[in-house]
């Protein structure tokens, strides 16, 4: 049977790298696989367990198929690697970090997604961003300015995970979600 392709998404800053890393071990041992991105950010700047690519090779990659899904934002391009679609028929449920901005498009790529929205406080996003240090405060504006452009809300059904508390709390909130929803 095909697995579940579930699409955490967030404000940047709002913790879903952490919260993917602090719940890799619990999401292993249930069979769920964690996407590696590929991004065309300097690897020291990374951040996250991703591949490192330049602009180059990413559009090269691009052009070879070599994606499920490929996004732009944030002056970046996101590719989701294809061996995901290997991983879902297989049977296992399948999490990445996805981009608001491309949920339409992965909804009509994979319709049954669980799309689930990790929030936080406002005030608590700029801290966040501020602490992190991983851009720049023009690049930390551009970011809190893009969060704004999504105040709208999201098409479709959506799951939200609260992460203004502690992280361990939030790995429960993930588990018990993916638990009600069958994963
Ligand atoms: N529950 C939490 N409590 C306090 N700090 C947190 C929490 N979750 C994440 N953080 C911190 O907030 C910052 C942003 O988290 P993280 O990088 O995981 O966000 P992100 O949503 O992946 O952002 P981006 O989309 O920009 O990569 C990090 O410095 C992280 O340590
Ligand atoms: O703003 P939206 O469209 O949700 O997301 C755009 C991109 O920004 C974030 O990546 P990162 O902050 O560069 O790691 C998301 O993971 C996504 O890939």
């Amino acid at each position: 049977m095909a697995g579940k392709l579930i699409y955490l998404m967030g404000p940047s800053g709002s913790g879903k790298d952490s919260l993917l890393q602090a719940a890799a071990a619990p999401l292993a041992a249930r069979g769920c696989r964690i996407v590696r991105r590929v991004i065309t950010r300097s690897a020291e700047a990374l951040g996250e367990d991703a591949e490192a690519v330049s602009r180059e090779v990413f559009d090269a990659l691009e052009r070879s198929g070599a994606f499920a899904m490929s996004w732009r934002a944030n002056g970046l391009c996101y590719g989701i690697p294809r061996h995901i679609d290997d991983w879902l028929a297989e049977g296992h449920a399948v999490l990445l970090n996805g981009s608001r901005a491309y949920l339409a498009e992965a909804r009509r790529r994979y319709p049954g997604l669980l799309a689930v929205l990790l929030q936080v406080a406002p005030d608590a996003l700029r801290k966040r961003l501020t602490a992190r240090g991983r851009e720049n405060p023009t690049e930390i504006e551009a970011r809190l300015a893009r969060n704004a452009t999504f105040a709208e809300g999201l098409q479709g059904p959506l799951r939200i995970l609260d992460n203004s508390a502690a992280l361990t709390d939030s790995v429960q909130h993930l588990l018990k979600l993916l638990d009600d929803a069958g994963h």
